[in-house]
């Protein structure tokens, strides 16, 4: 079954790029990816979040945030509320990506936070999930994912966006087979009614053949968003 939602292709900029590469690539998305068809969101790190809005305020691309702190306010020094990012223009927050699970030890409790934090802050959560390769070869994957989903509470959101991100395929190069990652959309889908997105390696070169995958409804890049021709390309391959 073809999925009904609108598309989404969401640029995932991580830490990287500055003022002047950053303005380019967000003009550039700006004049070349305004389709009705498919929701471009594009996700600077956050010093760069109102240079990149008022470049997308007047357009149909929306702003996303990389991460929201787990407490709505206060003396948290470092941290930015999900009311700050909203009041700077943001509509979507990614939370739960495999680099903040790795590298700050996000986990079950502080995400469903995070998640709820969004959601009252009038932000659409991105929540991303996805095994390490051990779960995917001792075949513990399906419930490890369901699990990571359960764990989010984001099933009690009605306007939800869950990024299926295999660990071993960001920024690898490697990317799962088609069947491989359908088994996993299917799995979300009869969960949730939240849209489904892919992420990890995508490129121009295997976006046609994953986006043909029933009920997928987009993809979250990293490394090919930098490149403005080549994320061009993956959002042509969105629309078919
Ligand atoms: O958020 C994006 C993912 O981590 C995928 O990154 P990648 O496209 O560079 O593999």
């Amino acid at each position: 079954m073809v999925s009904m939602h609108k598309k989404i292709l969401i640029a995932n900029w991580k830490m990287n790029g500055n003022s002047e590469s950053l303005k380019s690539l967000a003009e550039y998305y700006v004049n070349m990816l305004t389709g009705q068809q498919a929701e471009v969101v594009l996700c600077p790190a956050h010093p760069y979040l109102s240079l990149v809005n008022n470049i997308t305020k007047n357009s149909p691309v929306k702003l996303g945030a990389q991460n929201i702190a787990s407490f709505p306010k206060g003396s948290y020094t470092g941290e930015v509320s999900g009311e700050m990012l909203t009041d700077i223009g943001c509509k979507y927050v990614i939370i739960g990506h495999y680099e903040r699970r790795k590298f700050f030890n996000e986990r079950g409790e502080e995400i469903a936070r995070k998640i709820d934090l969004a959601v009252q802050s009038n932000l659409i959560p991105i929540l991303c999930v996805g095994e390490k390769l051990n779960k995917r070869k001792e075949g513990t994957y399906l419930s490890f994912i369901k699990e990571q989903i359960e764990n989010s509470q984001i099933l009690y959101q009605k306007n939800a966006v869950i990024a299926y991100e295999p660990v071993w395929s960001i920024g690898t190069g490697v990317i799962p087979t088609v069947e491989e990652i359908a088994e996993v959309v299917d799995m979300i889908t009869t969960m949730s009614k939240a849209k489904v997105l892919y992420g990890g390696s995508v490129s121009a070169d295997n976006s046609c053949l994953i986006s043909d995958i029933a009920n997928l409804d987009g993809f979250l890049v990293g490394a090919a968003s930098l490149k403005a021709e080549e994320f061009h390309a993956i959002y042509k391959s969105l629309l078919g």
